[in-house]
């Protein structure tokens, strides 16, 4: 399980997050949803260790991200598509990243036809259009075959088809038992892929539930996000 428990962020007299709480729970997935500027960012970069938050705490797996013995193996991680060399081919970036963390090479070969980028393993990343660049984040996230994957913005710049290989992939993943946490400013997109539903608006959590839950009584998750924003106390902070 991912839990996030009370994190308040401050960037100088900035509140980024505030007492953000929720999990995300094994066999699911979890979309973590909000406009640009909510919070999503942030947290998730709390929750990977990569900034530490003023109170609170993120744990995976009821540890912190810089406390678990083999991260990569544990949690995979796609934040800003893939930060890959552009002089680079798509294979050598994931060689790269398995011999750095004792990952079998095996695996590159594995992931690359996971994420539809085998007949694109040889080209370089300079020549990646932005979905092959977010498919190659995602097969970096899995090299090391985690039971945890955190998503910042998957489906950003993908074509249709690309976001309906990414959703039937990683509603796989979680059928498999695996923890999927995912963010996203696209609500309509979302709906289609996620269990879970948890809502950031300028920096509070203003729902969380099953995605039944979320939407009853609108018609639609977007409907349903609107209805929630006109009446949330955070509004003007
Ligand atoms: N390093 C930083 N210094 C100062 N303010 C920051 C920093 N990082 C984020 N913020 C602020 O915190 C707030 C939340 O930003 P965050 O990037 O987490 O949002 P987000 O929901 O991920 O949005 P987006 O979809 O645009 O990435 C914003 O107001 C942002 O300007």
């Amino acid at each position: 399980m991912i839990e996030i428990v009370n994190v308040t962020k401050k960037y100088g007299g900035k509140t980024a997050v505030a007492r953000v709480g929720f999990t995300a729970k094994p066999g699911r997935v979890t979309g973590f949803l909000g406009p640009n500027g909510a919070g999503k960012s942030t947290t998730l970069r709390i929750l990977l260790g990569l900034d530490r938050p003023t109170s609170g705490t993120a744990l995976i797996d009821g540890r912190p991200y810089t406390a678990l013995k083999q991260p990569l193996r544990t949690v995979g991680a796609m934040l800003d598509g893939a930060s890959a060399v552009p002089e680079r081919r798509g294979i050598d970036h994931l060689r790269w990243i398995a011999q750095s963390n004792r990952i079998p090479a095996r695996r590159v070969g594995e992931v690359l036809e996971q994420v539809g980028l085998a007949d694109a393993a040889t080209t370089r990343v300079r020549k990646y259009s932005l979905g092959m660049r977010q498919r190659l984040g995602l097969a970096a996230a899995l090299l090391g075959e985690p039971r945890f994957l955190v998503l910042d913005e998957p489906v950003n710049g993908l074509d249709p088809e690309g976001i309906r290989t990414i959703r039937a992939f990683l509603r796989r993943y979680a059928d498999a038992g695996n923890t999927v946490l995912l963010s996203s400013h696209l609500m309509g997109e979302t709906a289609q892929t996620v269990d879970d539903i948890v809502i950031i608006n300028r920096g509070r959590i203003i729902a969380d539930g099953t995605l039944d839950e979320i939407t009853a009584g609108h018609t639609s998750l977007e409907d349903a996000f609107f209805a929630l924003t006109d009446a949330d106390p955070g509004q003007g902070r």
